[in-house]
């Protein structure tokens, strides 16, 4: 792999996500669509940090390009994160999953992308990016002993 970038920009990534959290303690999942990177793994939805953003303010941002629904930095709260090792060749991520449960508005996958809401113990049976796999762990935990 060319990783002539590195070199460019080699501060670590940060990508926030977000477990939406309904009434029921359901979460709001995203499939990412085919022709992307990890395409047709599920996700929280969320997105990369941008230089000189709040990590909060990055979430509002992403969650209304992704879904179409307005949340509050207020109404956000951190509740884990996960870490890829550094392996020379690409940027490591750091991802910083949040969680809410008050939005306005009704959640509409992107073009090509999907969404469900899943009870947290069914989270294992999808298929995610290895980083998500901790972080569904965690948010079971977490609505089982709030
Ligand atoms: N949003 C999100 N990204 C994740 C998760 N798990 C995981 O490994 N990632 C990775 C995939 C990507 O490498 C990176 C986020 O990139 P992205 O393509 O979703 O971000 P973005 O919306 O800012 O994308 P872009 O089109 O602006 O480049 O983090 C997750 O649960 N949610």
């Amino acid at each position: 792999m060319d990783a002539t970038f590195l070199a460019a920009d080699p501060a670590t990534l940060l990508v926030v996500a977000l477990a939406l959290l309904d009434s029921s303690d359901r979460v709001l999942m995203q499939r990412r669509p085919e022709n992307r990177a990890q395409g047709g793994l599920w996700e929280f939805p969320g997105g990369k940090v941008e230089p000189c953003e709040g990590p909060a303010a990055a979430l509002v941002r992403e969650i209304a390009e992704e879904l179409g629904i307005s949340i509050h930095e207020s109404d956000v709260t951190p509740l884990t994160f996960a870490a890829s090792q550094a392996d020379g060749t690409t940027r490591p991520i750091v991802l910083l999953l949040y969680t809410c449960r008050n939005w306005q508005g009704e959640p509409v996958p992107e073009p090509g992308a999907a969404i469900g809401w899943y009870e947290t113990e069914a989270l294992g049976a999808l298929a995610m990016p290895p980083l998500d796999v901790p972080l569904a762990a965690a948010l079971h935990l977490f609505v089982k002993n709030p």
